[in-house]
């Protein structure tokens, strides 16, 4: 990294031992002078190794004056700290974000002891100034919350884990706690006042993000006069940023733009103001929007999980594993035709082993990509080229995952390579197999073998599907021979029925599960609409680099 010059740089205490401390508009950094030279290369992160230490501007929290004669940090007494070798009246504390174990930050602080009250109010005044040129940062936020979902906690985590880092972040927050499913949708939808925030939080699952991307993404059309229902149109992307405390039974969304679902660590990446652009595939029935769908649209498997999960919701969170042994033993296939458009370009494949992280190459090619070519995945481009790819099949499964879906169930996810921002969703066709292929196949979701090498599972990067079960493929094609043959079509159905029956197989059709909801319909469109939400998050990050962290912090 290359040297900033210095704003400060002053000898101050800290736990009673001199430190050289400096601030830079990049770092700050302290050293202590007795260790001296003997420390070694070590962490970025701020850690503690050697006696040097180093915080990116970016990662302090607040600065907060000491006052005078306040019980020593260190000893908890009351006491005048030694004047030695500096004068400690006079105090300041820093609160920035440290990295502890696995993706989750927490808010860690160090005290600063001054000779004298001017050199304390020049740190404290040039920190601040330094934290107000960060202007990506929220100042004012609205907060839903849930108190039912997941384990019921939302309400507690938020008032004990979360109000106190938005108070020392100096964020102001309108906190609306939920009174019946869809308020927090139908209040962004037509009352909120959006012009008064920054962004907007939730607290809560997979279900309560839903909620608000909705409610905004909605909002955001009928202000733009955009009509959701038609797939033809160009999605406006929303204004306002979404975060995501998460509190529910999966918290797919959370952990898989986080890496973990972590209350504390969500609220950092809040106040810190982090932008993790999002796709979201919209979900059509011929002329009418159903949903969107930001994680797992799953036909067969997942739809029938949830179906009976639904009816066990005062088990919290362990609906899902009944359910789930309940589905996997029931071992029913599903007939039908998945159609899709494959994904063009430099976008990788499912199977490439090219995770999705914190600065994404594949998402950031894309955000360019989109600024050259504003129209680059019209439908009407693609449908005139005609590269539809038509499969047909029984199948166990049909699942689009437009990201991860990495939860703590299944840390690597349904799609470990999909992208959180590259306009594609990674469709997975798991064909009609044996119980213990299929258990061999769920088993790979928890383990480091690779879920797609089975001779029964496909999966394809595409940007738009079509999804149609076998008993309306029938009633589609009776219709279309009817209206073709007139009179004709009539020996023609009773043909198809006599078909139908001859197989024996009864016309079985599961739900989709849209991100942990039902859909109404089985034959269904869906079109990715690339980067059309931001979430407060940075994707996740790879584990940290090691080097000198006083003179070279890199950042
Ligand atoms: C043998 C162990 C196999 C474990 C396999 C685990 C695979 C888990 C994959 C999870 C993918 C989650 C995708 C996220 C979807 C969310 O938008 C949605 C809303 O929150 N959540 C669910 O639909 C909730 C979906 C929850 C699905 C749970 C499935 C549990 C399957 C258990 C099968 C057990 C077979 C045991 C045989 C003896
Ligand atoms: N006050 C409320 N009363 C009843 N239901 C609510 C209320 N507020 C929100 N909901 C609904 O509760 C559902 C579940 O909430 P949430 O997503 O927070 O938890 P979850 O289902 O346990 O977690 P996950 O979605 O991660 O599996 C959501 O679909 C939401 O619409
Ligand atoms: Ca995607």
């Amino acid at each position: 990294m290359e040297k900033q010059p210095r704003l400060l740089c002053s000898e101050l205490c800290v736990q009673r031992r001199p430190y050289e401390v400096i601030l830079n508009c990049a770092i700050l950094a302290w050293k202590d002078v007795q260790i001296g030279q003997k420390h070694t290369g070590r962490s970025i992160y701020g850690s503690v190794k050697a006696g040097s230490h180093c915080v990116p501007v970016c990662e302090i929290i607040a600065v907060q004056e000491k006052e005078d004669d306040s019980p020593c940090k260190d000893t908890g007494k009351w006491q005048k700290v030694p004047q030695s070798p500096v004068d400690c009246q006079h105090a300041f504390t820093v609160f920035y974000i440290e990295r502890t174990r696995q993706h989750c930050w927490r808010c860690s602080n160090v005290t600063f002891h001054c000779s004298d009250q001017s050199l304390c109010l020049l740190w404290v005044q040039t920190i601040r100034e330094q934290l107000g040129l960060l202007t990506n940062r929220p100042k004012r936020l609205l907060v839903y919350i849930n108190p039912y979902g997941g384990k019921q906690r939302g309400k507690q985590i938020y008032d004990h884990k979360v109000a106190p880092i938005f108070s020392r972040a100096t964020i102001s927050t309108d906190v609306i706690v939920t009174e019946r499913a869809n308020h927090a949708r139908d209040h962004l939808k037509t009352e909120a006042d959006l012009k008064k925030y920054d962004g907007v939080v939730c607290v809560g699952g997979d279900g309560m993000f839903s909620e608000i991307m909705h409610g905004l993404v909605s909002r955001m059309q009928r202000d733009a006069g955009v009509d959701e229902n038609s797939m033809e149109e160009t999605l406006v992307p929303c204004g306002l940023r979404i975060g995501i405390i998460p509190s529910g039974s999966t918290d797919c969304v959370c952990y898989a733009t986080a890496g973990s679902n972590d209350p504390v660590t969500s609220a950092l990446h809040i106040v810190v103001g982090d932008s993790q652009p999002m796709d979201i595939c919209s979900v059509h029935n011929e002329d009418s929007l159903l949903r969107y769908s930001v994680s797992l649209l799953g036909y067969g498997f997942y739809g029938d999980v949830l179906t009976d999960s639904e009816r066990k919701r005062w088990m919290g969170p362990a609906r899902y594993d009944i359910s789930g042994v309940k589905t996997f033993l029931s071992h029913r296939y599903y007939e039908g035709t998945v159609s899709f458009l494959p994904a063009e370009g430099n976008l990788g494949t499912p199977r490439d082993k090219m995770q999705c992280l914190s600065g994404c190459a594949i998402c950031r090619q894309t955000s360019s990509d989109r600024l050259v070519s504003k129209d680059e995945d019209s439908v009407s481009d693609a449908e005139c080229r005609d590269t539809w790819t038509v499969i047909r099949g029984k199948f166990l499964a049909i699942n689009a995952a437009s990201m991860s879906c990495a939860c703590p169930r299944s840390p690597k996810g349904l799609s470990p390579s999909a992208h959180l921002a590259d306009g594609t969703t990674d469709l997975i066709l798991v064909r009609k197999c044996s119980r213990i292929d299929f258990l061999r196949h769920l088993l790979r979701h928890t383990n480091k073998d690779d879920q797609f090498d089975h001779s029964f599972v496909e999966v394809y990067r595409v940007k738009q599907f079509r999804f149609t079960p076998r008993h309306q493929e029938c009633d589609s094609e009776v219709d279309l021979r009817e209206r073709e043959s007139g009179a004709g079509g009539k020996r023609f159905l009773s043909q198809i029925c006599r078909e139908h029956r001859a197989c024996g197989c009864m016309p079985s059709q599961s739900n989709w599960n849209c991100d942990g909801e039902i859909l109404p319909y089985t034959a269904i469109q869906v079109r990715v609409h690339c980067q059309l939400i931001t979430l407060f998050a940075r994707g996740i990050e790879e584990q940290p680099v090691f080097e000198d962290p006083y003179t070279h912090c890199a950042i």
